[in-house]
């Protein structure tokens, strides 16, 4: 059985609620995306945590650098979970980590663009990250790229960590991934572009279960 999580892309601040009203009932993980989360910053998420108690909040900051000083506010505003770049300085993902323990959330290292996958993840997992984030992002799966590869990767580590996968995630896909042995399935696209976005999360989540 694995989580689903719905990624909020949007840049709008109106439709972004609308959208996560249809969906909330449907999934465990509310994200705000980056670009979302850049375009509409601290009070979306402040606007969802108080809209959706029953889900969790997973804020994408994909921080790069001054890790607990860029996390802490989202704990504190309610975030359960914030990313950061598997890319960045061990010590940015120890800042977010810190910060993620001071408030009892998570911290999700981000492996987008990590080259030896297998070996930043050993590395984090030391230093205590909660969730390891497989990722084909956007611009990767318009050239392509998928996660599959890379989830076996990283779930034939072993390591006892969460691990999340996202990057073109359907309902094709999902019982794909779920026995490759992702906990927390990812859909973006899947979910906000059908035509019914309230039942393709049903979907998916039923199938993740
Ligand atoms: O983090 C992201 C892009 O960087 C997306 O939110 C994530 O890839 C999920 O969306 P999709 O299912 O459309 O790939």
């Amino acid at each position: 059985m694995a989580l689903t999580q719905m990624a909020l892309d949007s840049l709008d601040f109106d439709a972004t609620v609308a959208l996560a009203e249809k969906v909330a009932p449907h999934v465990d993980i509310l994200e705000i995306g980056t670009p979302c989360i850049k375009h509409n910053g601290i009070k979306l998420l402040e606007t969802l945590r108080a809209k959706f108690p029953n889900n969790k909040i997973l804020v994408d900051l994909k921080t790069m650098d001054a890790g607990f000083y860029e996390a802490e506010p989202f704990y504190k505003a309610g975030a359960d979970i914030a990313t950061v770049l598997g890319v960045a300085d061990l010590g940015t993902i120890k800042g977010v980590i810190d910060a993620a323990n001071k408030y009892g959330k998570k911290a999700q290292v981000d492996l987008i663009n990590v080259a030896d996958k297998a070996a930043r993840t050993k590395e984090v997992a030391k230093l205590g990250a909660h969730i390891i984030g497989v990722h084909t992002g956007l611009d990767q799966q318009a050239a392509g790229q998928t996660p599959f590869a890379d989830l076996a990767t990283v779930t034939g580590l072993n390591l006892g960590l969460e691990v999340s996968v996202a990057g073109g995630v359907k309902p094709a896909t999902v019982g794909q991934v779920k026995d490759a042995g992702a906990t927390i399935i990812v859909a973006g696209a899947a979910i906000y572009g059908a035509a019914d976005p309230a039942a393709a999360a049903a979907e998916i989540t039923g199938l993740a279960k």
